[in-house]
């Protein structure tokens, strides 16, 4: 019987959330250097079961580090029984195509390995004989396994042969020697120290930047490193008085200099510009965003997305284990998700990766595919597609079939994109490298797009933390921009009549109301043709209807927005659009569209039918009395700023203003 110990919040389950709480608070803070991200660095040391420093270390000591190519076999009983905790609640329908035979007969399938992985399938064994297999496997390394250097190359200096004298004599200089080597490494280890918490302080660099009262002052003249404690300490007393403002604070202080003050602090312990923590502090109440800023200093779980083109999830963890990878699946809204705790081989470069049987993709990835939820024989657009990992997740769902059209405006991400496609076996899929800004006039008619677009990333700080100090105000403003233009066009690529379709996808990995609520809203008042529905994903917040002087349509509560400290995902926004009528008169047409012949022939503009959407936007605002309830995206004032920001950013990177607008952009946008 293996008993389960309590998950910590790393290994916990992706998906629907425990709420946010202090406990959260208490992350050490990461600098905003870039992150590097290696396989090794992903890897989470809590386990599947027991406590993660013992299973940890009884992991690595159960899997050989060099048995990446070793033939398949269960390393470990416990570990096999704990899997099958997980598949008995995660894993009852895959629901997933069967393996076809054209799949397997892939030239670039191993065949081998697909071999042993069939023979692994779990539905056929018996958790007896499962335990039997298991018993048969003994968790400590048999000698044959391991290859004891220590004994090797003591076995010349410790021979019978050797008289005494000497063994003493070179007894004592060796312990001599090692009493040495311990001494350096103690002294190399306390320099070490000193210069971490030297670099700390620098980085805190609280001295100059806050004024500190007297008690605080003298504490921190004691010792550099109790800073960062006392900032923490000072961030969480700050936010209790902003959460029970009128009981708790002083009557000499405003709300807003308390939040002033927290925000300084939040600069200075997690490393942020002044302008994106204000940015990122206002989407949430004070210690929701403390909750949020502290989960961008651990990274999320690692996932893989099984391949459902190549392999069923049950066969490809069972393929795994054997590896030695301890993993489970990524939570009951996923059903080709694989949440990975820890693993004894790289993950990019195991058979099955080669072979395909999977993506190393993040869990929030899986969810703007879900909501496009693209159906068998469909054409459908990906518009932004490198390096492909929703692509390749569509042309699962499509079963092959139909067509996709996975489009990137940069060649060299593109070229990532035609590697994993050709990997994971999509055989539906046609590359393009195209602006997506053109699209409607190079092909249109979808029965659903797509939209991933480019953007700021503030919902994957804690994989990029260079996001904290290098977004701007001009970022804000140009991305903006060009994710309402591409909306636009990944609308106007849409066929409205389609049978099946007509909807659209629109996604980002930002969690900032410019690039999210506020795309969807300024296509909702250029497109009247097009309404919000149900994501029909299963968790998620709801986007705002609401935030800080804006107003957006009510219907833009159907949108979703995922935090990491809510659901232990990167942060990302999807939102789903139907279109309900053609595009309007003036929009540039799909390219050979009926619309587009008849307004070729004619001269004449299509009849736009006016969508509930609009109705209802139309309605309020006249309730309101304004020209615009939604306020804020009048074009021209828009193009203005834009110019301007683009130039100042432009004189900033050393290219020329003076050079066309159009090139600019488009250095800018690369
Ligand atoms: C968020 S990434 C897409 C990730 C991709 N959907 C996936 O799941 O693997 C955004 C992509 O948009 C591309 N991009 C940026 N501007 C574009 C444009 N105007 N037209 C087409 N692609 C663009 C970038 O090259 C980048 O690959």
């Amino acid at each position: 019987m293996v008993r389960k110990a309590k998950p910590s919040r790393r290994m916990t389950k992706q998906g629907p959330p425990p709420n946010p709480d202090d406990s959260l608070l208490s992350k050490k803070r990461k600098s905003a250097a870039p992150a590097k991200s290696s396989i090794k660095k992903q890897r989470v040391e809590a386990p599947v079961n027991g406590s993660a420093k013992a299973s940890s270390k009884s992991a690595g000591k159960r899997v050989p580090k060099a048995r990446s190519d070793a033939a398949p076999q269960i390393v470990s009983g416990k570990k096999t029984q704990t899997v099958l905790d997980g598949f008995e609640d995660g894993f009852e329908e895959d629901g997933v195509s069967d393996i076809s035979g054209d799949a397997i007969d892939d030239p670039d399938v191993m065949e081998d390995e697909l071999d042993g992985i069939e023979e692994a399938n779990l539905d056929d064994v018996s958790d007896d004989e499962l335990q039997d297999d298991a018993d048969d496997f003994d968790l400590a390394p048999s000698d044959d396994d391991v290859v004891d250097s220590d004994r090797e190359n003591h076995a010349g200096v410790w021979s019978e042969d050797d008289d005494s004298d000497a063994e003493e004599a070179l007894n004592a200089a060796n312990i001599a020697g090692l009493t040495q080597k311990l001494d350096n490494q103690r002294a190399q280890e306390l320099k070490d120290n000193e210069a971490e918490l030297q670099k700390d302080a620098l980085q805190t660099n609280i001295a100059a930047d806050l004024p500190l009262s007297d008690d605080e002052e003298g504490q921190q003249k004691s010792l550099l490193a109790p800073d960062l404690q006392l900032l923490r300490t000072r961030i969480t007393e700050t936010v209790r008085v902003l959460t029970s403002f009128k009981e708790l604070h002083d009557p000499a202080r405003s709300r807003n200099d308390y939040t002033q003050s927290l925000l300084k602090d939040i600069c200075a312990y997690y490393g942020y510009s002044p302008f994106l923590a204000a940015k990122l502090f206002s989407l949430f109440p004070p210690q929701e965003a403390l909750a949020f800023f502290d989960s961008n200093e651990s990274p999320r779980p690692m996932v893989i997305r099984t391949n459902t083109l190549r392999t069923a999830r049950r066969q490809l963890a069972q393929a795994l284990i054997n590896r030695g990878v301890q993993l489970q699946p990524v939570g009951k809204w996923s059903k080709v998700g694989l949440q990975v705790f820890e693993s004894a081989v790289p993950l990019g470069a195991t058979p099955e990766y080669l072979a395909g049987h999977y993506i190393l993709q993040a869990a929030s990835s899986f969810l703007p595919v879900m909501a496009l939820a693209p159906q068998e024989h469909e054409r459908v657009l990906d518009m932004t597609a490198a390096p492909g990992g929703k692509t390749t997740h569509m042309a699962a769902l499509m079963r092959n079939t139909g067509c996709i059209f996975a489009n990137d405006s940069n060649k060299d991400r593109a070229k990532g994109l035609i590697g994993n496609i050709h990997r994971l076996g999509v055989k539906n899929t046609i590359v393009c490298n195209y602006s997506a800004l053109e699209f409607p006039k190079v092909m249109g008619g979808f029965d659903r797009v797509l939209l991933d677009a480019p953007c700021s990333g503030t919902g994957v700080i804690a994989k990029d933390a260079s996001v904290k100090t290098n977004k701007t105000e001009a970022d804000f403003l140009r991305l903006p921009h060009l994710q309402k233009q591409l909306l636009l066009a990944a609308i106007d690529s849409v066929d409205h009549a389609s049978k099946t379709g007509g909807y659209i996808v629109y996604s980002t990995c930002s969690v900032t109301v410019e690039e999210n609520e506020q795309v969807v809203q300024y296509a909702l008042n250029k497109r009247p043709n097009v309404r919000l529905v149900p994501t029909g994903l299963v968790f998620g917040k709801e986007g705002f209807v609401k935030y800080e002087s804006k107003r957006f349509h009510p219907a833009m509560k159907e949108t979703r927005r995922y935090y990491p400290h809510s659901y232990n995902v990167d942060g990302f926004f999807v939102a789903k659009l139907k279109k309900t009528g053609p595009t309007p008169a003036g929009a540039v047409k799909p390219q050979g569209s009926a619309e587009d012949k008849a307004q070729q022939n004619n001269g004449a503009s299509v009849a736009v039918e006016e969508s509930e959407a609009d109705v209802e936007a139309d309605v309020e605002a006249g309730a309101n009395g304004e020209e615009d309830v939604f306020g804020g995206f009048d074009d021209e004032e828009d193009n203005e700023i834009i110019d301007r920001a683009l130039r100042k950013q432009m004189r900033r990177k050393g290219i020329d203003p003076r050079a066309t607008k159009s090139r600019a952009v488009k250095s800018l946008s690369r």
